[in-house]
């Protein structure tokens, strides 16, 4: 069995050994963002998205105060155009991790994320979600090409640099893409101040 070297990958993968993220821009080229943007966009005008929760039974208010966006969990096999180009990709670079580094990842899940202007989600840990099979994040931005750094809404990763704490601030533009470790990094996303479109997801083990 012969694996063909992806230098994109590969890098990716260099970045999580030495500082546990990456950030990759066009991972999704603009053709693609827009396709996926406007099957977002579709979703939620026909109401499918719902308020996004914290934890389990948590109450609204609290929940309120910690993030506000709208997710739409997508469901692989019942995807559209849009999706499938999405977990076509995702399903690529998946089979070439567990190739080339036995990161044994089995599971993974993905939601469509959409901040209204004036949303945030505070500093946490993606595996508060009482999931420690979260291996790696994904956070795949839909924006549109125009998006200003003025909107807000930077993800904003806490690393730590021998013993200080450093911030990595990353803006959402269309087509980059974030991958890190959820068990380790601290993240936020600043308030937004225009609508702020994603899809964020969890490569999971076990
Ligand atoms: O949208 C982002 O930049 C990050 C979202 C996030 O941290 C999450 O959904 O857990
Ligand atoms: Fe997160």
């Amino acid at each position: 069995m012969t694996i063909v070297e992806n230098p994109v990958y590969e890098k990716i993968i260099e970045d999580l050994l030495n500082q546990q993220y990456s950030i990759i821009e066009n991972f999704f080229d603009l053709y693609e963002v827009q396709q996926l943007r406007n099957s977002l966009l579709n979703k939620y005008e026909e109401d499918n998205f719902k308020k996004a929760a914290i934890g389990n039974r948590t109450n609204e208010m609290i929940a309120k105060s910690i993030r506000g966006d709208f997710i739409l969990w997508l469901n692989e096999a019942e995807s559209g155009a849009a999706e499938s180009i999405f977990f076509n990709r995702i399903n690529d670079f998946v089979e070439y991790l567990n190739k080339t580094c036995f990161m044994g990842i089995l599971h993974k899940e993905f939601h469509y994320a959409l901040y209204p202007e004036g949303t945030f989600y505070k500093r946490h840990l993606d595996t508060f979600q009482n999931d420690d099979r979260r291996k790696l994040s994904m956070v795949c931005y839909l924006n549109e090409q125009d998006w200003k750094p003025e909107y807000g809404g930077e993800l904003v990763i806490y690393k730590n640099e021998h013993g200080t704490e450093k911030e990595e601030v990353i803006y959402p533009f269309p087509g980059r893409v974030v991958i890190f470790e959820s068990q380790v990094l601290e993240h936020e996303v600043k308030p937004v101040k225009t609508e702020r479109l994603s899809i964020t997801g969890w490569l999971k083990t076990r």
